[in-house]
């Protein structure tokens, strides 16, 4: 038996604190055809938390982030966004439950500019879609938020520049911009730093934990440093199962998960320094 501890939420243990959790999965299993690929995933995060989900290619860390954003719908079990059940919901009523997940870089506008990009998102948020008068009243709201995120994301002295020309990191940085516009309390980013050079993921690691302060985070990411350098916990996902779920430290040292995936580049990790 592992020394880990591995979460295995029931139904009497729904609440951290009184509060109910952020995110919770319980027993949640998906099939495609006959093949299970989920296989019973429990995993409760605490409001505010960043989670880095890990595991080896086709473990399922993809199809859970598409059952979680209901993009996929789960064969069984439950999936609870601050306490609410979600399955079956639609992934814009999921969004406007307080869930926001980044594509890289498919949520942006490219002919709009950085700024045009992020009062979209924010707009969306303080009810625009309701009606004109509303729209135009929350206009000022909306540019005011808007700028902020452009200062919060680094991208002000991009501010008129039309999405297509940005950098690739600046278009990740405004892809995250965004992402939380609309106000989410809950944040899924798919590999966020994929592509950018070794400088540039460790500028986004302060970036993404600085625009997700107070907020709960939950990341599938591949490489280890930004994981141990992200994460305030990290879900191990080994064939469609979270098989360990506990702080990098742990989860480091935890024999059954060093055997399942991560082993030589835990070994790595620890050798460097990290
Ligand atoms: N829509 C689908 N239909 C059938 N099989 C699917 C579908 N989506 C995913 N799969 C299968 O589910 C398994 C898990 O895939 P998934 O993409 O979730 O893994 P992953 O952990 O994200 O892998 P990677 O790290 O390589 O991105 C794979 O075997 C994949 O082929």
């Amino acid at each position: 038996m592992s020394s880990i501890a591995i979460h295995q939420p029931t139904a009497q243990a729904t609440q951290s604190a009184g509060k109910p959790y952020a995110l919770e999965l319980r027993d949640l299993r998906k099939n495609f055809g006959k093949t299970e690929i989920i296989r019973g995933a429990n995993l409760a995060v605490n409001a505010g938390e960043r989670i880095a989900i890990i595991g080896p290619n086709g473990a399922g860390k993809s199809t859970l982030f598409n059952l979680i954003s209901g993009r996929f719908e789960p064969s069984s079990g439950d999936i609870l966004l601050h306490g609410q059940r979600i399955n079956g919901q639609k992934p814009f009523e999921i969004n406007r439950m307080g869930l926001s997940r980044s594509f890289q870089i498919t949520n942006i506008f490219p002919k709009l500019s950085v700024f045009e990009n992020l009062r979209c998102s924010v707009l969306w948020s303080l009810g625009y879609r309701y009606s004109f008068w509303r729209f135009l009243s929350n206009l000022h709201d909306a540019n005011e938020r808007a700028n902020e995120l452009m200062e919060m994301i680094g991208l002000h002295r991009k501010r008129d520049t039309l999405a297509v020309n940005l950098t690739y990191a600046e278009q990740r940085a405004l892809e995250i911009g965004i992402t939380i516009g609309g106000g989410a309390s809950v944040i899924l980013l798919d590999e966020p730093t994929a592509g950018m050079s070794n400088s540039e993921t460790a500028h986004f690691i302060q970036l993404i934990k600085k625009v997700t302060e107070g907020k709960t985070l939950l990341t599938v990411e591949h490489d280890m440093g930004v994981v141990f350098g992200l994460a305030d916990k990290i879900a191990v996902v080994v064939y469609g199962e979270v098989i360990a779920f506990d702080t990098p430290q742990a989860v480091r040292a935890n024999a059954r998960v060093q055997e399942a995936y991560l082993g030589s580049s835990v070994a790595d990790q620890q050798a460097g320094g990290h």
